[in-house]
């Protein structure tokens, strides 16, 4: 075919426009990303000869080669791994396949740092060639296509690209960066090799550059012919622990993830007995931008003896794990595993249980060390004497866990529903608000640490917010009483309640469902006061319930009340009227239940009633501003008003 100029689709345009505006302080990556590309074409190039050896042609043996030339300033990247046709060429290098990709353009906020952090965690790939070279040339066969249907691909980054079928024995492909005036820097063995080391030297194949010795004559070092391997090829997670730096973990997390902040926590071991495997899984410290995305890919990936097998190894963690990121090398699973296989195999149902509980035990080690350690002070007033050594280990974690709670702790909370094995362990890792604490560290352990004597249920409230929990009129009487309280304002807390109903034998109770029953919290003296009164109140609920009865299922007297006249609460096992809101505003179908009115009967404005000659209004009034103090909309708010404007004149 002859040549061809094509534009590049409109977001690779704008994506070439902000790498070609330097929003990356780091350009040296771009080598990473090359280097990576190069070597996951050899790993495609790997598991397709599993199926048709052939692909290998006479060029078994996979590598990547790193070559400048000082006189054309040019760097090349070359890898004999799977290659591309003309078509795929177009298409992989002149649009962007990923999904996500719009929304993520719109998520560019024009502020360098944080974009740069953007699109690090997005991962420009080939484009940030553009970084460094005001001209890319692609020349590339796939394996399989013979020599006439090579393909090469110029551009220029901006706008288009032309190609044109080559010539081209060799299998694979080579990136030829012209480079910038200014980035002539690169041309360098030293300056090549080093950022290798630093960024590509897991990689498991060999990257070769040509060996350089110094000509005395010249004064200056002189290429040979002779090529040598640069970074280790030895898979980080295949040597032994303590062969391996923190540094070096980071960095190959941060290879594996896109992610340019160090990871929060990892864990890295050899599993033995039944199924073998190795498994080194990180924790992040912020959350992907697509978290809550249902597509969200599982972040594990998945070799066999070293081969890699696949990304996004969803069957290898569970989907409330998602957001863990790793390496899992099985001893066991056949070289041509898929992904149907995947889900049935007994071996990968072993690894997913020994990766959750590796995720769980790192998370519960992080909760033990997140607040900092108080020094430990004997009967006898002696103090520990902790070492310094000690002090700065537990120091290190401080702090680690709340962090990591903010950003995953709601998609955690999908495990409670999901995970029925480890329902036990994740309730100890749950963090909530109370009435004691606005910030979210309160473990249901804590909780039941501070229960007063005699309190027989772990209390809480779901709302919209902290505001509206806090105000809540449902807590009055366990403000009064001193009795804490949790605080619940998470879309999913609601859900991933319905699937605990206790924790370490103490039933979890909402606070606005079901009557209040402080059972031993109560005195006597109190229990007879308000039968008491319920009776002599009788006569104004059945009024009330007549007035209300389109409204409310039931209305009685309450003690949960202290200075609000009344609240609204759902029977024990109904859904409480927030979550019929979220599911209403989400456009879902809530059960049509009504709620129940509580009213106190020593509230002035509630003793009033019976005498009134307003007494509907009143009576409506009341309904209305309980659903409002709980975060919720009148259901004729000029109806609302009306009444109420009437008692006002
Ligand atoms: N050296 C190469 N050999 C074969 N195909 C390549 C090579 N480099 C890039 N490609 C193709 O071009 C596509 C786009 O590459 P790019 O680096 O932009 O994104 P990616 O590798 O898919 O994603 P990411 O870099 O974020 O992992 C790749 O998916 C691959 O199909």
């Amino acid at each position: 075919m002859s040549k061809q100029t094509l534009s590049f689709q409109a977001e690779v345009s704008q994506l070439l426009h902000l790498v070609t505006h330097s929003l990356y302080s780091n350009p040296d990556i771009f080598l990473r990303e090359l280097v990576s590309n190069a070597s996951d074409a050899c790993d495609k190039l790997r598991f397709e000869a599993l199926n048709d050896a052939a692909l290998f042609e006479d060029t078994p043996n996979l590598e990547v080669r790193v070559a400048f030339d000082k006189d054309a300033k040019t760097l090349t990247i070359t890898d004999n791994g799977i290659g591309m046709s003309l078509a795929e060429a177009v298409e992989h290098l002149g649009t962007i396949a990923k999904s996500g990709t719009k929304d993520f353009m719109s998520r560019l906020s024009g502020d360098q740092k944080q974009d740069a952090q953007l699109i690090g965690q997005f991962g420009v790939g080939f484009y940030s060639g553009f970084i460094v070279a005001d001209k890319i040339t692609v020349e590339s066969r796939r394996a399989g296509l013979p020599a006439a249907e090579g393909v090469r691909w110029i551009s220029g980054g901006s706008g288009d690209f032309e190609v044109e079928n080559i010539e081209r024995p060799a299998r694979g492909t080579s990136v030829i960066l012209h480079l910038r005036e200014d980035k002539s820097e690169y041309l360098s063995h030293w300056k090549l090799k080093s950022i290798i080391g630093k960024y590509s030297d897991h990689i498991s194949l060999p990257i070769l550059m040509q060996k350089e010795e110094w000509d005395a004559e010249k004064s200056e070092y002189v290429q040979q012919d002779a090529w040598a391997a640069v970074n280790s090829a030895n898979a980080l997670w295949a040597r032994s622990k303590k062969d391996i730096s923190d540094e070096q973990y980071a960095e190959f997390y941060k290879n594996l993830s896109y992610d340019q902040e160090a990871p929060l926590a990892w864990s890295h071991n050899r599993v033995e007995g039944s199924t073998e495997y190795t498994q080194l899984l990180y924790i992040p410290a912020k959350a992907p931008m697509d978290l809550w995305n249902r597509d969200h890919k599982a972040g594990i990936k998945l070799y066999v003896k070293r081969v890699f097998i696949m990304d996004e190894a969803e069957a290898l963690m569970p989907s409330y794990l998602r957001w863990v990121k790793g390496v899992v090398d099985s001893a066991d699973l056949p070289l041509n595993v898929s992904r149907e296989l995947l889900q049935e195999s007994r071996d990968v149902k072993a690894i997913r249980e020994g990766n959750t509980r590796r995720v769980l035990a790192m998370l519960e080690d992080l909760a033990k060390k997140d607040a900092a350690p108080k020094a430990a002070e004997g009967a006898d007033g002696v103090t520990d004497v902790v070492s310094e050594e000690d002090k700065a280990a537990a120091e290190k974690d401080v702090g680690k866990y709340s962090a990591f709670y903010a950003e995953f702790g709601a998609v955690l909370k999908e495990g409670l529903g999901e995970d029925f094995a480890n329902r036990e362990k994740l309730a100890k890792l749950l963090r909530f608000a109370s009435t004691q604490s606005d910030v979210v560290n309160v473990g249901l352990a804590d909780y039941k640490a501070r229960m007063k004597e005699g309190q027989q249920a772990i209390y809480y409230i779901t709302a919209d917010n902290l505001a509206a929990a806090k105000n809540s009129p449902q807590l009055e009487v366990f403000r009064k009483k001193g009795i804490e309280v949790l605080l619940m304002t998470d879309r999913v807390d609601e859900w991933a309640l319905s699937h605990l109903h206790e924790f370490d034998g103490t039933p979890l109770q909402s606070v606005a469902k079901g009557a209040v029953d402080l059972g031993e919290l109560q005195d006597e003296e109190e229990k007879k006061a308000a039968e008491a009164a319920a009776e002599t109140f009788r006569p104004v609920l059945e009024r009330l319930k007549e007035s209300l009865k389109d409204k409310a299922q039931d209305v009685r007297v309450t003690t949960r009340l202290v200075d609000s006249p009344a609240c609204l609460v759902v029977e024990d096992h109904g859904m409480s009227t927030q979550l019929a809101r979220l599911l209403k505003q989400a456009g879902q179908k809530a059960p049509e239940s009504k709620p129940i009115l509580e009213v106190n009967a020593e509230h002035p404005l509630v003793k009033k009633l019976d005498a009134s000659a307003h007494f509907d209004d009143l009576a409506h009034i009341l309904f209305d501003q309980a659903l409002l103090a709980e975060g919720g909309l009148p259901e004729d708010p000029a109806a609302y008003v009306k009444r109420v404007n009437t008692l006002l004149v």
